[in-house]
């Protein structure tokens, strides 16, 4: 089985991505240029469903790592299709939710090594969305029905995500720690809602900054308004760049 893993000489582009929430498709494809020096792996979700495999193919070309947040939830048999289609396709790492159950997750994963061997090509890195960094304890008894607290969630939905093969989990920074636990060295832990000291955490529930994040064994920070909204994006993701080697040293 091969998993796509290759790394680029940066190590903080290596550790950063862009969560390109916008439907502009030229504005979108600007940004990409602008920040591919500093930015290693671009996400895309709804500008996906406006233009689809072709923009996948475009951000390829550009010689970026592609994030397709698919956030898949489906039954086994569609899951298989969705590993065909995303390995044939070429993205880089691909979203589905643990709470799908583990062999809704291992059909996803056996269709992928499938799909690759005959292919001859390395399939996604697929991990699996544990609790949204938008929920908080509250939402998650209350709302979601769910007993515990989020952290024993996030391990429990961890446990499933490594019992079905995926290479790993999306978690918020604070759980990196309990997730770290639960899972084998190499897994791909990938945190959204991280931000810089004193900005604001928008519609995240559970934060933390980059420089925590990644002290605490995160393997890429999804970051999109703090850069997508700032005055001058190259400085901002400067900034962040300067936060991550200041965790590293
Ligand atoms: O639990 C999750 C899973 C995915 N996301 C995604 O990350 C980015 C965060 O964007 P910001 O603008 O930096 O808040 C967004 O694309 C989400 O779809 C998440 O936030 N939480």
């Amino acid at each position: 089985m091969s998993v796509h893993t290759e790394r680029s000489s940066s190590p903080s582009r290596d550790k950063l991505c862009l969560a390109l929430d916008l439907t502009d498709r030229a504005a979108l494809l600007d940004i990409v240029d602008e920040l591919k020096d500093l930015v290693g792996w671009f996400k895309i979700n709804s500008a996906f469903t406006l233009f689809g495999p072709e923009l996948v193919r475009e951000l390829l070309a550009r010689d970026v790592r592609v994030f397709l947040d698919l956030k898949l939830h489906d039954i086994p048999n569609t899951l298989a299709g969705y590993g065909t289609a995303v390995t044939e396709l070429g993205a880089h790492l691909v979203t589905v939710h643990t709470s799908g159950g583990v062999d809704m997750m291992r059909s996803l994963v056996t269709s992928a090594d499938e799909a690759a061997a005959q292919l001859n090509k390395p399939r996604p890195t697929f991990v699996g969305v544990t609790i949204l960094t938008s929920t908080d304890q509250t939402g998650l008894n209350q709302e979601l029905n769910v007993p515990g607290t989020v952290e024993e969630e996030v391990a429990r939905r961890a446990g499933l995500a490594k019992e079905a093969g995926l290479d790993g989990i999306v978690c918020a920074p604070v759980e990196l720690a309990t997730a770290r636990k639960v899972l084998p060295d190499a897994a791909f832990l990938v945190t959204p809602g991280t931000r810089s000291p004193g900005v604001s955490g928008n519609d995240h529930r559970r934060v933390g900054t980059h420089a925590n994040a990644i002290a605490d064994g995160s393997s890429l920070l999804v970051i999109g308004r703090q850069v997508l909204h700032s005055e001058d994006r190259r400085t901002t993701v400067a900034q962040i760049v300067e936060e991550i080697e200041e965790a590293r040293a």
